[in-house]
């Protein structure tokens, strides 16, 4: 499997933020994106999650069966946990893992695994923004897809909860997974490219 783009051009209102941008992740390798404020880091990974059309150039997911199937390949973990406020942090992540398909670890062991073991019970409401943070992780362990989007993930998240987001990174990648990762935090994701989208910033014409 392989996630290819070429060509891409990303607009936002009247900004152009990148044109002509090309990047491929193959199975087992990560992608990290970083670059200042602005430059299109969350607009790059909503490109490539298929949640917005670029301007211009094209995303595929080689490998995938049809292209039909792209977004069940892919984890998407954007700013916002995505939690509904009003169920428990158990019955939030039972509802992910049902809603995703293709089962992986169980709900009780994905909250061990992100450090949330003995929580599940209180509502989603009254976590802490890193606990919230720690259950938007633990989704993607409940569901098996290929494909990490992850914008920001250790924002909110204390050194013991980067240090496991890492771990279940790099053990997704050692298995043949594929991530591509905006941040602002060195991220140890194991084999990785980097992408600086800083320098893909258009170039202003010099005023006369
Ligand atoms: N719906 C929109 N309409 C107009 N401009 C937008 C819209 N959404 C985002 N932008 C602009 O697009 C630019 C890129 O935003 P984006 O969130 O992709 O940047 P980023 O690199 O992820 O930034 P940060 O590091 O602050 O998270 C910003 O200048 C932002 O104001």
């Amino acid at each position: 499997m392989r996630l290819v783009a070429e060509g891409l051009s990303c607009r936002r209102g009247a900004r152009l933020l990148f044109e002509g941008l090309a990047l491929s992740v193959p199975a087992g390798r990560a992608l990290v994106v970083t670059g200042p404020n602005g430059t299109g880091k969350s607009s790059l990974l909503r490109l490539l999650a298929g949640l917005a059309r670029p301007d211009a150039g094209t995303v595929r997911l080689e490998g995938a069966g049809e292209p039909d199937d792209f977004a069940t390949e892919v984890h998407y973990l954007g700013h916002l946990d995505a939690h509904k406020a009003a169920l428990s942090a158990r019955e939030s992540l039972g509802f992910w893992r049902a809603v995703l398909g293709r089962p992986a670890l169980d709900v009780d062991e994905a909250m061990e695994a992100v450090g949330l073991g003995g929580l599940g019970v209180l509502p989603v409401v009254v976590l802490s923004a890193g606990q919230k943070r720690r259950l938007a992780l633990a989704r993607l362990l409940v569901a098996q897809r290929p494909l990490w989007l992850l914008d920001e993930p250790t924002t909110a998240l204390d050194a013991a909860a980067q240090q496991l987001f890492a771990a279940h990174a790099r053990a997704h990648v050692e298995n043949g997974g594929l991530i591509v990762a905006a941040t602002h935090a060195p991220l140890d994701l194991g084999p990785s490219d980097a992408l600086d989208l800083g320098a893909w910033r258009p170039t202003r014409p010099v005023a006369a």
